[in-house]
């Protein structure tokens, strides 16, 4: 899982300056006719003594393939997952009586798709799996995806048949196109604010069955591409392609991407702007599909990362294991703002191996892990922070912290594979242990587990928690947790105690 190690001396700074306009807000769409473009709903943050809201038909998905795709999971009431009141009891379980829920988008959230293509030139099939089968289901209409999306899906399909392109067959590992990303960027600076979205631009990435762009097939996907770009792209009426990729997969197994990736058309750079930064996404990296309740979590995030009048004392540390996101972590940081002069530097690491070096000389960390939750050695790590902390002192204490600091994997590593931008991180921050832990989770189950392995160390204990409603049309939630060192304020063991005394 992608870490961040943030190394701040005081007076603390921002991660990110960034000015927060308001959320736009719409009225509901009406319950009879589900919006085309899809609507915003007001944010909403739901304190768990208040009573939640009846259930609105104008939450409702009203997804001609609700049932057959197996997207979606939950009809009704798009705003308020029911997971939300397991989430707020647990919360309070640990301590956290204050647990917030934001919604965002209900419609046409998704920005970024990954479509399975079967079915035959004449009548393809783009879309996914019927739940436990194979059977790719065809979803022109889904209510989730931006509207761009669903475009750039209809003209892919008119390219399949017009062209003779032949739709991948798993069976007999025949056939030329097996998958389609589709990722919208909403960042066009040349529109007014309130017009980015909904003319979002799609990166199309063609998952095509060859080896590389030698083999003899791939003529077809040349035109395929031409075919969209002539059609979709800057110079024809609907104008909502942004560029053209292509992955090289041969492999049967499930795994939808190869290694290999070809740019064919369009602008190679895709941005998009989260949490006040412009952020560069190569189709080979992760991205979050909902882009505007990334932006609201992002932006919550910031509160958490100590503050300050300066930036210049802030060193990040990015650990990720994907080696293709280190071009578009350059790219992301040659375009921060100047005001940003703290020290960034990313490496190509697994979290999992040796964690406590990657954790060692932090402030704040923040983990985004896979669905799965982090890796059992990370857990390990941090329960044991502190029996680590007084072993680290008494070993700086008999040798010189520069000479250890020299033998770290992560600063081995660091020389291997890894960008730095500014300056080096010093001695004296690495001998810094965190205060503060963020820990985003798109996992429910598994961050409770982490959670409550956290939290039963000692260690640490759970400050604050807020759920966002990043997959509206499922039962998932996107979470936000800090957790603080030690065991939490004397106040509530007091209250404890006296509610002991009174039973
Ligand atoms: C949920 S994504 C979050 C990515 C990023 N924070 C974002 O929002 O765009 C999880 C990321 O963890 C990375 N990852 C998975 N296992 C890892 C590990 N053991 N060490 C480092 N990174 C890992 C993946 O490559 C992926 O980019």
């Amino acid at each position: 899982m992608p870490l961040c190690f943030l190394s701040v001396r005081p007076p603390p700074p921002p991660l990110i300056t960034c000015h927060v306009s308001p959320t736009a807000v719409h009225p509901p769409p009406s319950a009879s006719a589900p919006p085309q473009v899809p609507a915003a709903l007001p944010s909403l943050s739901l304190s768990p003594s208040s009573t939640p809201p009846p259930p609105p038909l104008t939450c409702a998905l009203h997804c001609p393939h609700f049932e057959s795709c197996s997207g979606c999971t939950h009809e009704f009431n798009l705003h308020r997952p029911v997971i939300v009141d397991e989430a707020t009891e647990f919360f309070k379980t640990v301590g956290v009586s204050d647990f917030t829920f934001d919604s965002c988008k209900l419609w046409g959230w998704r920005c970024r798709a990954k479509l399975a293509i079967r079915g035959s030139p004449e009548n393809p099939l783009i879309g996914l799996y019927q739940e436990g089968t194979h059977n790719v289901v065809d979803i022109p209409q889904c209510k989730v995806h931006h509207p761009s999306i669903n475009a750039a899906v209809e003209l892919l399909k008119q390219g399949i048949t017009e062209l003779r392109v032949e739709p991948y067959d798993e069976d007999e590992g025949t056939g030329d196109l097996r998958y389609v990303q589709m990722a919208v960027t909403t960042h066009n600076t040349s529109l007014p604010a309130s017009e980015r979205y909904k003319n979002g631009k799609v990166q199309v990435a063609l998952v095509w069955n060859s080896r590389n762009e030698n083999s003899p097939n791939t003529e077809k996907l040349q035109a395929l591409a031409n075919f969209i770009w002539r059609n979709g792209g800057p110079r024809s009426t609907v104008n909502l392609i942004h560029s053209v990729w292509a992955n090289f997969q041969t492999s049967s197994n499930n795994i939808i991407f190869g290694n290999r990736w070809r740019h064919l058309l369009g602008e190679r750079d895709f941005w998009e702007h989260v949490g006040g930064i412009d952020i560069s996404l190569a189709p080979s990296s992760f991205g979050q599909a909902n882009t505007r309740a990334f932006d609201t979590l992002l932006r919550k995030l910031q509160k958490y990362v100590p503050q300050g009048a300066s930036v210049a004392d802030l060193s990040v540390r990015c650990i990720e294991i994907n080696k293709e996101s280190k071009v578009s972590f350059e790219k992301t940081v040659d375009r921060l703002p100047n005001s940003v002069e703290c020290s960034i530097s990313w490496h190509l690491a697994d979290t999992s191996k040796d964690p406590l070096s990657w954790i060692m000389g932090s402030d704040v960390l923040v983990v985004d892990p896979p669905r799965k939750g982090l890796d059992a050695s990370l857990v390990d790590a941090l329960r044991s922070i502190a029996s680590a902390k007084r072993k680290a002192k008494s070993s700086s204490d008999s040798s010189s912290s520069r000479g250890k600091d020299e033998k770290r994997p992560w600063m081995l590593r660091a020389k291997e594979a890894s960008v730095q931008i500014g300056s080096e991180i010093t001695s004296e921050d690495s001998k810094s242990w965190p205060q503060t832990l963020i820990y985003i989770s798109c996992g429910w189950e598994s961050f409770k587990e982490d959670c409550k392995d956290l939290l039963s160390s000692k260690a640490w204990h759970l400050e604050k928690a807020h759920g966002y409603n990043f997959f509206p049309g499922t039962q998932s939630i996107e979470v936000l947790a800090v957790f603080k060192r030690g065991q939490g304020s004397p106040k509530k063991k007091r209250t404890g105690i006296k509610q002991k005394k009174r039973l």
